[in-house]
């Protein structure tokens, strides 16, 4: 049995840009998620961390229906983006993927150069009237997933020449060019070296406030450095949620404890 969990330990930050109620996620008849709410501030960066299999991606992957892409996934609940139900008939699923990006695991640049990589989303969502306009969305995006000053002189390379940690500061470029509400990211260090992680992690503080962030992290130390709130899952539940010095130092619930202590996972 689920126990109570406080869904929203930022009641004081005002509305929450994302509301998740009573939200479950069925693979065929499997339940992976089962009836989760938890409110997403915009202020905040917030993890989501438990054992593997606990449904983390599973959860992420709801916030910008790409839930939808897996055939026998089905999600129950409901889950608003600015008070909207993003499930509704007639959601704009291609938009409300610009409003809430996504960062994946492994680095997916397109096999195209670096100023295309970022130059597609503002086109295709028609957000730049021109070539300068273009390539100042680039240039500013570029900046600020800092790595403009490494590719600056190499715009026309592909992206797929990047190292490791490059690209996946290319793909959150890519994410920011299409002027999200929201970013979520799948482990997304999980690929890189300590370095390259080190400053995805900064990145991740520079951006902080400007989106909100939900990260999916193994990494309980990564959670403790990069995130304001933690949400901790287990077999498909939300255990706690809740301020990520209190998660990791005082947490209400024993497998939360277990968890953080390296009990289990
Ligand atoms: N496409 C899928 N089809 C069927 N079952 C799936 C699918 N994706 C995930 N699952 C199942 O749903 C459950 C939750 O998986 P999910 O990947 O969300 O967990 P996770 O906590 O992110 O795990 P990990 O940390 O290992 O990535 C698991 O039992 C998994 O096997």
């Amino acid at each position: 049995m689920v126990s109570e969990v406080n869904a929203n330990p930022a009641s004081d930050q005002g509305e929450p840009k994302i509301r998740a109620t009573d939200v479950s996620v069925f693979y065929g008849e499997k339940r992976a998620i089962d009836n989760v709410s938890i409110d997403i501030h915009q202020e905040h960066v917030t993890a989501f961390i438990g054992p593997s299999g606990c449904g983390k991606s599973t959860f992420l992957r709801t916030l910008n229906r790409m839930n939808d892409t897996i055939g026998s996934a089905r999600v129950e609940g409901l889950i608003e983006l600015d008070g909207e139900d993003i499930y509704r008939s007639g959601m704009d699923v291609v938009q409300l993927r610009a409003r809430v990006g996504m960062v994946f695991q492994k680095p997916n640049p397109f096999p195209k150069s670096i100023y295309e990589n970022i130059a597609y989303g503002p086109k295709i969502h028609g957000l730049a009237q021109g070539k300068a306009e273009l390539d100042a969305i680039v240039e500013r995006s570029l900046h600020r997933a800092g790595l403009w000053d490494e590719v600056k002189d190499r715009l026309q390379d592909s992206g797929t020449a990047l190292s490791g940690g490059q690209q996946q500061r290319l793909c959150i470029a890519r994410a920011i060019a299409v002027d999200p509400e929201v970013i979520l990211m799948d482990e997304p260090c999980s690929a890189l070296d300590p370095i390259a992680t080190a400053r995805i992690e900064e990145l991740i503080d520079d951006l902080r406030g400007r989106y909100a962030i939900v990260i999916v992290t193994h990494s309980m130390q990564q959670a403790a450095r990069v995130s304001q709130r933690t949400a901790f899952f287990h077999l498909g539940h939300l255990v706690e949620y809740g301020h990520t010095s209190d998660i990791f130092t005082n947490p209400r619930e024993k497998r939360t404890q277990d968890y953080i202590t390296g009990r289990y996972g």
